[in-house]
């Protein structure tokens, strides 16, 4: 079995026992350990060699007892079906926490976008939707952007889909373009949603944002806001990377140079006292540790070695059970990524109400409502957590289910 097929066991596993916290019976965990479907496609494009290209796709819905299925399309080379499932089930469990009205599904294309023509990539986009037409819709399952997916991405699937169902298109897809339906702050919602996480655990854990020294794995969507945002807030960041390498400085990467000039000199290196491997980059000294890129980062290899106090989890399966266990052991508060990295999905819900009825909020009304969102599911999980002694993320899980097993069990489905 491979290490995306661990993520489904785990994943199950941790499910199991919120059920067992809750006092459910065998039957709902039968239900709710697999996705109630699973499609995969083949999605034909015309490539810019006048070659013609099949890609291979997959769109998960978990469960939609408690509403529509929603979340992310991932476009990578290294998607699987496996990876898909597991990323569904965690939507249940985000949406379940930050308590919206959704059940959890995923997407996923393989292919890489850092190779592809612009024309290329919309023709998966646009090729993507026409083959999951049949199971998506503002009632059944609502798309989302995720890794190397974006606004625009978003705006073409959009598009695509109101060729067939030109009555309120908007209502399909979140995360899109203010100019198309989108919702001012879900850009930076991921991102709002984790350090409002991690200033709730650094009050816990009594460490001052302005003596604190963060590393960020991955500077895409989620780790570039989180990056500018603590760095605003006057924390040192010591580190970051993208995929093909990681830069560190001890007194602090000014980020704001990093923005402005990311086209032009890639991550600074100039900037780093050293340029390091992503492997390296997570076992620097640190008080907070902040995976945003991909799955399976901190394992039982290298956990032993990890010096942050706090690990705020802003990518999706950054840490296996056995880190978990390990990490656990040592003392460091993990903030598990289905609450970590729920403020994106909580503002895609903004977006799909702002969309219904036709009335946008402003910015600063997203996000006092993301905040009060985030705060309340942080402390009712650190609560749990503390006062049935269980792992962060075994507390996140037993709130995270409580809402779909609820709707399972009022519904007679188990
Ligand atoms: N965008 C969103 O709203 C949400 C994103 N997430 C999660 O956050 C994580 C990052 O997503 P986004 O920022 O949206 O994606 P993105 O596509 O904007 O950025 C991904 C980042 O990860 C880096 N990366 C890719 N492969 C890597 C590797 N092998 N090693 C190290 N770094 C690597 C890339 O260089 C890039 O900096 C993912 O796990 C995603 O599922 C979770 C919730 C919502
Ligand atoms: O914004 C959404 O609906 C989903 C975001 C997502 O895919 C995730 O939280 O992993």
């Amino acid at each position: 079995m491979g290490e995306k097929s661990n993520l489904i066991t785990s994943t199950q596993k941790i499910i199991h026992q919120a059920l067992d916290n809750l006092g459910y019976d065998e039957g709902m965990y039968e239900l709710i350990k697999e996705p109630l479907r699973v499609l995969k496609v083949r999605i034909p494009v015309e490539m810019d060699d006048g070659s013609t290209k099949v890609f291979t796709g997959y769109r998960a819905q978990h469960n939609d007892a408690a509403g529509p299925t929603k979340g992310g399309i991932r476009f990578h080379p290294d998607v699987t079906e496996d990876e898909v499932v597991a990323l569904s089930m965690w939507m249940t469990l985000k949406a379940g926490i930050v308590d919206i009205p959704y059940g959890g599904g995923k997407g996923g294309v393989i292919c890489d976008p850092r190779v592809m023509s612009t024309r290329e990539l919309e023709g998966v986009a646009r090729g993507y939707v026409r083959a999951v037409s049949q199971i998506v819709g503002p009632t059944k399952d609502i798309p989302a952007p995720d890794v190397y997916t974006n606004a625009q991405v978003m705006a073409w699937m959009m598009d695509e889909y109101s060729v067939k169902n030109s009555d309120d298109p908007f209502q399909f897809i979140t995360g899109k373009p203010i100019s198309v339906g989108g919702s001012k702050g879900r850009e930076t919602a991921t991102a709002m949603g984790a350090v409002i996480c991690v200033e709730q655990a650094m009050e816990k854990r009594g460490i001052p944002i302005e003596e604190a020294r963060v590393v960020v794995q991955g500077f895409g969507n989620a780790g570039s806001y989180i990056s500018k945002m603590l760095y605003d807030k006057g924390a040192k960041i010591v580190g970051i990377s993208r995929s093909s390498r990681a830069l560190y400085n001890p007194e602090g990467i000014d980020i704001d140079y990093v923005l402005d000039n990311r086209e032009k000199v890639d991550l600074a290196d100039h900037m780093a006292v050293s340029v390091l491997s992503n492997e390296e980059l997570l076992e620097l000294d640190c008080d907070v540790l902040i995976p945003a890129a991909i799955a399976n980062q901190v394992t039982e290899l290298n956990a032993e070695r990890i010096k942050a106090d706090i690990i705020c989890e802003a990518a999706n399966g950054p840490t296996t059970e056995e880190a978990t266990r390990i990490l656990t052991e040592k003392g460091a508060l993990i903030i598990p990524d289905v609450l970590a990295s729920a403020g994106g999905v909580t503002v895609s819900y903004f977006e799909w109400v702002q969309n219904k009825q036709g009335f946008y909020w402003e910015e600063d009304e997203i996000q006092e409502l993301l905040e009060k969102k985030m705060k309340s599911a942080f402390d009712t999980i650190y609560d749990l957590h503390e006062a049935r002694n269980m792992d962060m993320r075994l507390a996140a899980y037993t709130v995270g289910i409580k809402r779909t097993s609820e709707a399972v069990r009022f519904r007679g489905w188990a």
